[in-house]
């Protein structure tokens, strides 16, 4: 659990007229996926996973079964994925280290202290435990902060729902903030730009000048049904690529987004990462891969994109195979998350986005904001 860093006269700032003044505690809490933490815990977080209704949209009385059944299947294949990490998912180690690292950029904001916990969605710790955590820190307020740029129903609004249930079962009832989503955040598009435009210089230095080189911007994918179902996910990652592409400055620039990590038979978002890398063989064209949808690197980068797909793109004699860094502790990127902090704290809203309100179009039905309006209008409804 990211310890926070305090300051010695933590617990009090001052005011305009210099009068000492008691600082709001604010526990910002980190969504993120979570991962095996030994080779024991693949199967029990694929069942956590498989099981989640989020998910897995089968009626409740089959998705015990159907979800352990698919975990059971998955086990193997994520195993030997896990095996090359050592066993282990890097993902709470680097989770944590990022809520250090929000803790010490906002450690000298003069009204707020800021504690971060993290709240795993599918391995420990989760919901509940984190629950506790901040119900025992008492904090003034709470900020429920994904690690996911996107919203998509199967991430953030999964964590969401595991959120409400476990303040339920703690007792814990505090002013929470929900930020969505950060899709095109500036300063968050910024500091992928700059790790992008890094990348882009050194592959550059390192090819021929007569090899084109291609960016793809690789999202986790997500099963078609839901995106038609009305999750905005595909459309926010869309954006998000956009507002990196505007930051770059490469002329005359090939990029396209694809999408990776498919895990279910069913038809998942496309152009896949996989068939993009075939284009690029075929084309003689080097690579830049850019995971676009997570921000620490996990099994899906370290294994997926460094080791099996760069293993094919050799295979199939691409001219150059290069990646760009997840965002990890990156200074600018921190420096981001503590901003879309601040604003969202600012912005006096239980529910907002990067940009304060909705900025899904209305069709991306499963946009929280679209919910929330929903809701308030069936209470409204409701007699008194
Ligand atoms: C139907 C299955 C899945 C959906 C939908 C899905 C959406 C989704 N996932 C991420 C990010 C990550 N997923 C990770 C691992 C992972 N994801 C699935 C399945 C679905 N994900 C599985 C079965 C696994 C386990 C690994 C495996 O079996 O290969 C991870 C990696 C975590 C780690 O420990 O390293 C991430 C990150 C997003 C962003 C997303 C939808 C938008
Ligand atoms: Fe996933
Ligand atoms: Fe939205």
């Amino acid at each position: 659990m990211p310890e926070g860093t305090r300051g010695l006269d933590s617990g009090a700032g001052r005011d305009m007229c210099g009068q000492a003044m008691t600082k709001r505690r604010v526990a910002i809490v980190l969504f993120n996926l979570g991962g095996p933490d030994r080779s024991e815990s693949v199967r029990p977080f694929l069942v956590n996973l498989f099981t989640d209704p989020a998910i897995l949209r089968v009626p409740g009385f089959i998705r015990p079964w159907l979800g352990r059944l698919i975990a059971w299947r998955r086990t193997k294949p994520a195993m030997e994925n896990y095996a090359v990490l050592g066993g282990k998912s890097p993902l709470l180690e680097l989770t944590e280290e990022q809520g250090r690292a929000l803790d010490a950029a906002m450690a000298h904001d003069p009204d707020i202290e800021v504690r971060s916990f993290v709240a795993m969605r599918y391995w420990h710790p989760m919901s509940d435990e984190a629950a506790h955590a901040v119900k025992d820190w008492a904090p003034d307020e709470v900020l429920l902060f994904p690690l996911y740029p996107q919203f998509s129903t199967t991430t953030t609004g999964s964590s969401i729902a595991a959120w409400d249930e476990a303040c339920r079962k703690a007792g814990l009832s505090v002013p929470t903030t929900t930020l969505c989503c950060w899709h095109s955040d500036g300063g968050f598009a910024a500091a992928t730009a700059r790790l992008v435009q890094d990348s882009f210089e050194k592959a550059r230095a390192e090819l021929p000048a007569d090899v084109k080189l291609r960016i793809l911007f690789s999202a986790h994918g997500l099963p078609e049904s839901i995106v038609n179902a009305g999750d905005p996910y595909q459309w926010q990652v869309e954006q998000t690529v956009a507002s990196v592409v505007k930051h770059l400055d490469i002329p005359d620039m090939d990029h396209i987004v694809c999408y990776q990590s498919r895990v279910t038979p069913q038809k998942w978002i496309g152009p896949s990462t996989e068939d993009e890398i075939e284009r690029a063989a075929e084309e003689k064209v080097a690579i830049l891969i850019c995971p676009i949808a997570f921000v620490s690197e996990h099994s899906e980068t370290l294994v997926e994109l460094d080791v099996e797909y760069r293993e094919e793109a050799d295979h199939l004699g691409i001219p150059g195979y290069f990646r760009v860094p997840a965002q990890n502790s990156d200074p600018a990127f921190i420096a981001a998350l503590a901003d879309l902090a601040r604003g969202a704290l600012g912005s006096g809203r239980s529910l907002c986005s990067f940009a304060g309100g909705r900025q899904c179009p209305k069709q991306h039905r499963d946009c929280p904001h679209a919910k929330a309006r929903v809701e308030a209008r069936v209470a409204v409804k409701e007699p008194a």
